[in-house]
């Protein structure tokens, strides 16, 4: 290889005079990117590769080498992607190149329903990045990036049928209510002088609380929640795949992104242990019957199981945990927050819902929780989350799939080949005016009236929790924390903007997520002493 190279090089640079050709490091750098590039582009024109690229869906030219990374790496990658499916694919689909990798992006509802439904099985998987080995337990263990397999499909059903099952739901209510409790009562102290308080983070401290209760019965200790809600921040923002993830020979590059994702996987980890530890001096002190039935119970049963298809080993555990902190807390706080600023903007909306929610509490009734029957008679308040849903999906792209096969769609118009990345983009789905008419923009809950169109993955014109195989798994529990809280911050508080404020648009922040571009601060004035 290095002699050919040298001839090569001969006939190509003038080496001058002699028959030595030093062989520099820039130089073997060079001819190695080079052999690296032609072999790639080989594969590229093979022609199997070539058929299965002459139907692949039309795109914007990419870059050399990186290809069209610039668009997920835009101020807004959900619109950008939407304008580009419109420009090259009618509005349906949009395809594009990381590094080497087709990708592509669909944005119609009709599109979204091959993809997770028709061909769902073909893409079940997810794409391989290299975080998921530094911050999460790996390819295999977890959830939300793992590989599609028997045991994911296990995990799966431990989080529908055992953890999140609409009973444990409902019996485990007093949870919500005593966290809510909380915020009202700290919220009610905050009164002199008026404080603006920041939704985000009473709802996402109170996520955390609900969440780590429902996992091991206990409340941490105060500020624990809010250290932990940084945390998941952090993994969230680290969660993203780099050019190392299409290039490999690039993957040198990201030593210290690597380290750091080490690193906020090591807090977690010692979170994660100190809460098994204690689990584990409680079983040692108190008698079987003693010890709660709880989450951490429930899969700490699996790690001696004596059936081989139920047994889970502690790596799995604890990735089982992670996954319920990474997928659980911001979701369900970023979309109270978007329905609090949507409410805000829309009084009519806001006094139309607080009507229905008095109505059911009854106005003698000053005190009491909205509870989880109560939200069962509240039709409005279901079309007004749904319209929260529809215009600000929290996971906009939803979580990237990967094909295991080449695939046909929209009729054979196109072709994708094995190894396609796919995204549904959940956000031009919401603003499909094929689907919603002309007034996509306007919050509108009564649009529901017509459209009986819900959020649990079998209508693909709305889905903020994905659909098929790799659908959301904890939407029961998001769902409940997300009706529960809207539903009694509007019964107990108006919600006033500080002083010089104004929602005068409601715009969302740039990036892969998903939440308003200025975080909500509001007044809670209370309206029950
Ligand atoms: C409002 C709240 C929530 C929203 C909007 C939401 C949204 C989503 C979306 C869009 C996906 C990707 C689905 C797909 O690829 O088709 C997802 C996956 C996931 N979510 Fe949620 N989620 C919420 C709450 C929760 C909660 C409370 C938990 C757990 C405690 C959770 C755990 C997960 C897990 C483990 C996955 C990965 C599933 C898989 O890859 O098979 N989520 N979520």
């Amino acid at each position: 290889m290095a002699e050919g190279a040298v001839v090569v090089l001969r006939n190509i640079i003038p080496l001058g005079d002699g028959d030595r050709v030093s062989m520099t490091p820039a130089l073997w750098a060079t001819v190695f990117v080079a052999a690296v590039i032609g072999y790639r582009i080989m594969l590229l024109l093979r022609p199997g590769r070539w058929r299965e690229w002459k139907k692949f869906p039309r795109g914007p030219p990419g870059r050399p080498l990186v290809g069209n990374w610039d668009v997920f790496f835009s101020g807004s990658p959900r619109q950008k992607l939407m304008e580009l499916a419109k420009q090259y694919g009618n509005g349906d689909i949009v395809g594009l190149r990381m590094g080497f990798r087709p990708v592509v992006c669909v944005c119609s509802s009709m599109l979204a329903k091959e993809l997770l439904h028709t061909h769902d099985k073909i893409f079940a998987n997810r794409p391989r990045y290299d975080f998921c080995q530094t911050l999460f337990y790996g390819y295999d263990s977890a959830v939300i990036f793992s590989r599609y397999s028997s045991h994911l499909i296990r995990l799966r059903k431990l989080f529908t049928l055992q953890l999140f099952t609409p009973k444990r739901l409902s019996d485990l209510q007093f949870i919500r209510q005593e966290e809510m409790r909380k915020v009202i009562s700290a919220l009610h102290r905050t009164q002199t002088p008026r404080l603006a308080h920041k939704v985000e983070k009473i709802v996402s401290d109170m996520a955390c609380n609900i969440t780590v209760r429902l996992l091991q019965s206990r409340a941490f200790e105060q500020d624990k929640c809010s250290e932990l809600n940084d945390l998941v921040r952090k993994l969230e923002h680290s969660s993203i795949p780099v050019l190392g993830d299409f290039i490999p020979w690039m993957k040198w590059l990201y030593f210290s992104k690597r380290a750091r994702e080490r690193r906020i996987h090591k807090e977690f980890e010692d979170v994660i242990d100190k809460m098994i530890l204690d689990r584990h001096q409680l079983l040692r002190r108190c008698p079987p019957e003693e010890v709660p039935t709880d989450f951490l119970q429930v899969l700490l049963s699996k790690e001696g199981d004596e059936n081989p298809d139920e047994l889970l080993t502690i790596e799995e555990i604890k990735a089982v945990i992670l996954d319920i902190f990474a997928g659980g807390l911001h979701t369900s706080s970023a979309t109270v927050e978007w329905a609090m600023s949507e409410l805000m903007s829309n009084p009519r909306v806001m006094e139309k819902l607080r009507a229905e929610i008095d109505n059911v509490k009854g106005l003698e009734d000053k005190s009491t929780l909205v509870t989880d029957e109560d939200v069962g008679r509240m039709p409005y308040l279901e079309k007004v989350i749904r319209e929260v849903f529809r215009l600000h999906p929290v996971v906009p792209l939803l979580v990237p799939r990967l094909s295991t096969q080449e695939v046909e769609i929209a009729g054979g118009e196109y072709s994708l080949p094995q190894g396609t990345i796919a995204y549904v983009n959940a956000w031009a789905l919401g603003r499909e005016e094929r689907t919603w008419g002309p007034r996509v923009s306007e919050f509108w809950p009564e649009r529901f009236q017509e459209q009986c169109l819900d959020v649990k993955g079998q209508h693909f014109e709305l889905l903020p929790f994905g659909s098929g195989r790799r659908m959301c798994p904890g939407m029961r529990l998001g769902l409940a924390i997300v009706h529960f809280t809207v539903a009694n911050f509007v019964r107990f508080f108006e919600w006033q903007l500080p002083h010089g404020r104004s929602i005068t648009e409601l715009s969302e922040s740039v990036g892969r997520g998903n939440s308003p571009s200025t975080s909500l601060h509001a007044i809670p004035i209370p309206r029950r002493e």
